[in-house]
């Protein structure tokens, strides 16, 4: 499988604290990939760097062959990296489908230009991104009165318009009760083997980790310490050492 993204020797530095050191590692076109590890073991940092918002203290990251170190979050984005946040950043005063056209309209560069109306713009192609996430029921919804759930699906398929070839997703499914939490990642692994889109993502759920993952990698205290199977991850004596005081790991490895 093709590599979409490289990162080499990773490391950013808060005065002289090494929150990420010397993390390397790669994902590969198709795949979905967990990235875990304590509170505090240099997750975010890790997806801050990656997506621009934070500059390496050293380090490189290659997206499909190109270097993307130190380039700005919207020329990463520009180039096919999509990113989903924990708290979603949707459109509250318009309605599900409009939300979803105005990631396309905005995806043509046609901003500006279009405003007058705007509200005609790609609803077609809108309505097939709602499909994607099994939304189309809810398309003239307004989004204020959209259960959380669906805003996380709704966000997912804003995400999807701009056709991302590798999807960050920080903690896709945290707030969500944990029913829904496996039904999003259910629906991000249908996408992600659909569509051939790589996925990387943090999460702390570990059922939703060990169901969905195709690998998973361990971070602590800011080095990855496993890059493997569910399974190997699961054997390595240096993870089982991490997880042992909150046991969550074992807990769910014990009825996969
Ligand atoms: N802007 C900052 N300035 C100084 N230290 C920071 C800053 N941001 C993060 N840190 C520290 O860097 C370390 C890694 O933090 P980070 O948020 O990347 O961890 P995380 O794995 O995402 O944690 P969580 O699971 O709690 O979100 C922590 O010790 C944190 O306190």
């Amino acid at each position: 499988m093709t590599e979409i993204l490289r990162v080499e020797n990773l490391k950013k530095s808060y005065d002289g604290f090494l929150a990420v050191n010397g993390v390397s590692f790669a994902v590969k076109q198709g795949e979905l990939k967990a990235l875990i590890g304590p509170n505090g073991a240099g997750k975010s940092t890790c997806f801050n760097m990656l997506m621009g918002q934070l500059k390496p203290t050293a380090g490189e990251v290659f997206f499909d062959g190109a270097r993307i170190t130190g380039k700005r979050p919207r020329e990463i984005w520009r180039m096919g990296v999509g990113r989903t946040f924990q708290i979603t950043g949707t459109y509250q005063s318009m309605t599900v489908i409009e939300n979803v056209q105005m990631a396309l309209i905005s995806h043509h560069r046609r901003l500006y230009s279009v405003l007058p109306r705007a509200w005609k713009l790609y609803r077609e192609e809108a309505f097939e991104f709602l499909k994607t996430v099994s939304m189309q029921d809810q398309a003239d919804r307004p989004c204020s009165i959209l259960a959380y759930g669906d805003l996380k699906r709704l966000e997912l398929a804003i995400a999807l318009t701009h056709r991302p070839r590798l999807l960050l997703m920080d903690e896709p499914t945290a707030g969500m009760a944990p029913t829904a939490r496996v039904e999003l990642m259910q629906l991000v692994a249908d996408i992600v083997s659909e569509q051939g889109v790589s996925v990387l993502f943090t999460e702390h759920d570990m059922d939703v980790v060990f169901a969905h993952a195709h690998h998973i990698m361990v971070l602590n205290r800011g080095e990855l310490i496993a890059d493997g199977s569910a399974a190997e991850v699961r054997a390595n004596p240096q993870v089982q050492e991490v997880y042992l005081g909150g046991g969550t790991l074992f807990k769910e490895a014990s009825h996969a």
